[in-house]
């Protein structure tokens, strides 16, 4: 009897049938030429290494709404949201664009784009290269791809795939099998989930763990369940290049400031070698 699909196994379904509605829509060839049509991709791998002398790095989401909380916020302008963002001093901006049960769209992602300077992150479940072609065509520099989601011959299909059209792959794990699997497949950025997409729990103690088995050589991210100056000082001695905050930025009201404050405690003195 197959096992009883997870979180992330439903995700999946759900943007498995939306690809297939676009792929109708939009064909492979008219894909690659507004791909083709856009400046190069931005270097986000060396903005978020420079979380080493500088201190943790940010990367500030667009996030409407969460499988685990439903609704969050309405983000009526995405690039508005964004441009606060970036002003607070944010590294990468990264905006959801899976709409089912994160409330995002690709538009999202090319408005963002057409607004800041910093680099911009695609996070969906990629699954297919059509997907990473769609990032390219929207603006993206950073795509993401989840380890948990993915066969290993997928996953370094993806990540080659993405590095060609000129992007950064921010390879996603959960645990030291998939850490393991990441660095095989050739990943040098590296984020670590702190919750659990098949069963949406945070433990904030997954990154620590995690990071330890990491190569020096690769760019530590740490994502989900930071709520602030606290939880980032935290995972700045833990190793941390680079934090991937949501949540607690689209609730907080003052998205500038939140971001700023994030990027202070990080560069907490105590924390310099
Ligand atoms: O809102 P939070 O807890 O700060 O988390 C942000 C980000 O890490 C989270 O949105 C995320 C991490 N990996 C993902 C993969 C898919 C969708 C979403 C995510």
């Amino acid at each position: 009897m197959p096992a009883t699909p997870t979180v992330l196994d439903d995700i999946i379904a759900g943007v498995r049938a939306d690809l297939a509605e676009r792929q109708q829509q939009t064909s492979f060839d008219d894909l690659k030429e507004a791909a083709e049509r856009r400046a190069p991709a931005l270097d986000a791998a060396t903005a978020l290494a420079a979380g080493r002398t500088q201190g943790i790095r940010i990367i500030a989401e667009v996030k409407r709404s969460s499988p685990s909380k439903g609704a969050l916020a309405l983000i009526a302008d995405p690039a508005g949201l964004a441009a606060d963002y970036a002003e607070g001093g944010a590294s990468v901006i990264s905006v959801l664009t899976e709409q089912r049960r994160f409330g995002g769209s690709l538009r999202d992602l090319a408005e963002v784009r057409s607004r800041v300077d910093v680099p911009v992150l695609r996070k969906d479940f990629m699954v297919e290269p059509y997907q990473l072609w769609e990032a390219r065509a929207h603006g993206a520099d950073v795509i993401l791809l989840i380890v948990a989601a993915l066969d290993q011959t997928t996953l370094v299909s993806m990540r080659e795939r993405a590095e060609s059209l000129g992007m950064t792959a921010l390879v996603e794990v959960h645990d030291t099998e998939e850490a393991r699997r990441a660095v095989d497949a050739g990943a040098r950025v590296i984020g670590v989930n702190n919750r659990n997409l098949k069963t949406l729990e945070v433990d904030r103690s997954t990154f620590a763990k995690v990071a330890e088995m990491l190569p020096a050589s690769a760019v530590k991210v740490a994502e989900s369940g930071v709520r602030g100056q606290h939880d980032i000082l935290d995972l700045a001695r833990a190793g941390a290049d680079a934090a991937l905050v949501g949540e607690a930025l689209v609730t907080g009201g003052r998205p500038r400031e939140a971001v700023a404050d994030l990027i202070a405690a990080g560069a907490h003195p105590a924390l310099r070698h």
